[in-house]
């Protein structure tokens, strides 16, 4: 650990550190970064990229008195080293070990929480109004990417602020990355402003340099007013963030700590909202990172020495095999286009970006957009398949709703990282798809048991004609054999796995698995259970539920996802629909946000394993009567009147009514 690093207890300590020790200490904290991640995983490239940037945050700024909202926050890393969690940085990111992102529960310091992207503007203006409007002080200034800056989100945030002259500093750290190579027209402005020579002077350079000039500046800069438009074009730099109000400053040398500072010092002196261009690079510092800053964006333990991460042989992964198989579907239909929100490796869609560059859109950090354009593509006759992880879907609910669903639109959702995701947490678990799709009308909601069945499934979605939704965990597959030939699959069909008499496993997905690990446990304790592969969230197999409903008289519901809401809560609807007396055990996500850590002990935690299934079956099939008492588990049965609020009784564990 560094000596100077070590004698940083919180940022005030900064201000005793010389220019020399501060060049020292930024050494220090990139070593610090490249060996705790190493080990942890975690953003290494986006924040060996901020390392002076933070600094000078932190040197010119007070925490938490001015406030500083990361954006997308996994860029937060150097400021939790400076606000007192250099002990603590070796759990990064691991079970009840620090987050990978601003936490307010963790330090006074972390203002707002992120960890999706393009939030900061708006929640930074929020933080001034509730400033100015309760005569507080502080300055508030948020750091958000060159990436986020193209979420629809900060675009709105930055039509407002700029309109209201609220003091405030944003400060674009622009790399000139997302996580792959930005995006859009802003990307390209912004790359226009770092490379021509002539940007590298702010208008009050230009304006200074004038009013040196005896006799003729002060004129010529009368003149210069008048020809503003002109001038701005060609020699100011910033134009666009001038004409929405902001006080432009830059570009500038985000890796030149003391023009930082000074440039901070001058904008925090600056009324109204003041925006600060910051030059820097991606994974400075390290050579495999600035080499590859996407690879090392979001990195697992790697070698230091070599930059190689640490290979975990293994089944292909579910996001592997989506890619593959939507590029065979490609070559044999010209209709099928892929969309990402500016997460083409993540999705498994770079390859296919590859072969079919006409028919690939990425759209930058733009979920919303990225829906509503694949509506209006698939009512044209095209086959959009738009790939963007589960919880970040969660931001185009309404373009499903409004854009997709409403138009029975064909558009494909190939929901990624359905499920427990690990490291990232709370912010990125996708653990509510089932339950913020499944209620929209005209919406097919599927998800597959394995690696296999995925394939079929996004065959299946690429011929349905409308709004069709597959949702798959992150990671690897069980690594069973892939089918040479894809078949569609009937459309709400289920899949009875075993048969037996004494309780009903009926699972949803990844869980899919573990029901019949749970139904082996079982059968050492003489309970034969039947598993059912359920495939559809949406609609359900009515037919097959009922019946094991009917005959068994015992079911457990297992998901890895939301209780409220999801694929049990389905089931329970089922039944109630029908007047099936049944008694129901529901295993899934109870109602609070689940932290970061290894997903394999989230999933213990959860209770989604074969152990869990099996005692909570057991308890249920343990039972003599059909209908147990509310001690021991979800009892539903109702007068048997579809199609209004049947009078139905339901005693929850614990629940007495
Ligand atoms: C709504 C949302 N979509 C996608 C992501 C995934 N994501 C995390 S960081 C990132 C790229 C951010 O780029 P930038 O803001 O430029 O930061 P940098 O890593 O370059 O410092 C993306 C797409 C996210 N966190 N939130
Ligand atoms: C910060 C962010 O949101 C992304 O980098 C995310 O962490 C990627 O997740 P995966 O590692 O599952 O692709
Ligand atoms: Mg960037």
């Amino acid at each position: 650990m560094g000596e100077l690093l070590e004698r940083v207890k919180c940022p005030g300590d900064l201000q005793e550190f010389s220019a020399q020790e501060l060049e020292q200490l930024a050494q220090e904290i990139r070593e610090q970064l490249i060996e705790t991640i190493a080990v942890t995983g975690g953003h290494l490239a986006p924040n060996l990229g901020v390392v002076e940037l933070t600094l000078a945050m932190h040197l010119v700024f007070s925490t938490p008195q001015d406030k500083i909202v990361w954006d997308v926050g996994h860029q937060s890393y150097v400021h939790k080293l400076l606000t007192g969690r250099l002990e603590r940085f070796c759990t990064l990111r691991q079970h009840n070990g620090i987050a990978g992102f601003p936490k307010r529960s963790e330090s006074i310091h972390d203002t707002i929480n992120t960890g999706h992207s393009s939030t900061s503007i708006s929640a930074a203006l929020g933080l001034a109004f509730a400033r100015d409007l309760q005569n507080q002080k502080g300055a508030v200034i948020t750091v958000i990417g060159d990436g986020a800056l193209t979420g629809g989100v900060a675009l709105e945030a930055l039509n407002h602020a700029g309109n209201v002259k609220t003091d405030m500093i944003v400060v674009l750290n622009d790399n000139e990355k997302s996580i792959a190579d930005n995006v859009g027209a802003l990307s390209t402005y912004l790359t226009r402003m770092r490379t021509d020579p002539r940007y590298f002077r702010s208008k009050e350079d230009v304006e200074e340099t004038l009013r040196r000039i005896p006799t003729i500046g002060p004129q010529v800069l009368k003149v210069l007013e008048r020809v503003k438009e002109g001038l701005k074009h060609i020699v100011v730099p910033g134009l666009l963030f001038e004409e929405l109000g902001y006080a432009y400053l830059g570009p500038i040398d985000g890796h030149n700590l003391e023009e930082l500072r000074s440039v901070m010092q001058r904008a925090r002196k600056i009324r109204g909202p003041v925006l600060i261009h910051v030059l820097t690079k991606k994974g400075k510092g390290y050579g495999p990172a600035e080499a590859n800053p996407s690879a090392f964006h979001g990195v697992g333990p790697f070698d230091i020495a070599t930059g190689k991460v640490h290979k975990t042989e293994g089944p292909k992964s579910y996001t592997q095999v989506f890619g593959e198989t939507l590029m065979t579907l490609a070559r044999q239909d010209e209709k099928i286009v892929a969309i990402t929100a500016a997460m083409p490796d993540g999705t498994g869609l770079t390859p296919f970006a590859k072969a079919f560059p006409a028919r690939f859109f990425d759209v930058g950090i733009a979920e919303q957009h990225a829906v509503t354009m694949a509506s209006a593509m698939a009512l044209e006759g095209l086959k959009p398949v738009t790939a963007i992880y589960s919880t970040f879907m969660q931001r185009a609910y309404d373009q499903v709703f409004h854009d997709v669903c409403l138009q029975k639109a064909p558009v494909v959702l190939a929901i990624d990282r359905g499920g427990v995701v690990g490291e990232d947490g709370e912010t990125h678990h996708g653990l509510f798809d089932f339950a913020y799709l499944r209620h929209i009308p005209e919406i097919v909601v599927m998800a597959p048991k394995d690696e296999n069945e995925l394939q079929h499934m996004i065959y299946t979605a690429v011929e349905y004609p409308g709004p069709i939704a597959v949702r798959y965990p992150r990671g690897s597959g069980l690594g069973v054999p892939l089918d040479q030939k894809l078949e569609r699959l009937p459309i709400g069909k289920a899949e009875v796995l075993r048969h037996g008499q004494d309780v009903a496993l009926i699972a949803i997905g990844s869980m899919v698995a573990v029901a019949q690990e749970a139904a082996e446990l079982l059968l050492q304790e003489g309970i034969q259970a039947t598993v059912v592969n359920a495939r559809f969230v949406k609609p359900l197999d009515e037919a097959t539920l009922l019946n094991v409903a009917q005959k068994v008289g015992r079911i457990v519901t297992i998901e890895e996802h939301a209780l409220a809401g999801g694929f049990g809560s389905a089931v329970l609807e089922l039944l109630e629909d029908h007047g099936v007396a049944c008694a129901v055990k529901r295993i899934g996500v109870p109602d609070e946000f689940v932290q970061h850590g290894a997903s394999s002990i989230l999933r213990k935690e959860l209770g989604l394993t074969a152990q869990n299934v099996a005692r909570e079956a057991q308890k249920l099939a343990g039972t003599t009567q059909k209908l147990v008492d509310s001690e021991t588990a979800a009892v539903c049965y109702a007068t048997p009147r579809k199609g209004n609020l049947a009078a139905v009784k339901i005693a929850f564990r614990g629940d007495k009514r």
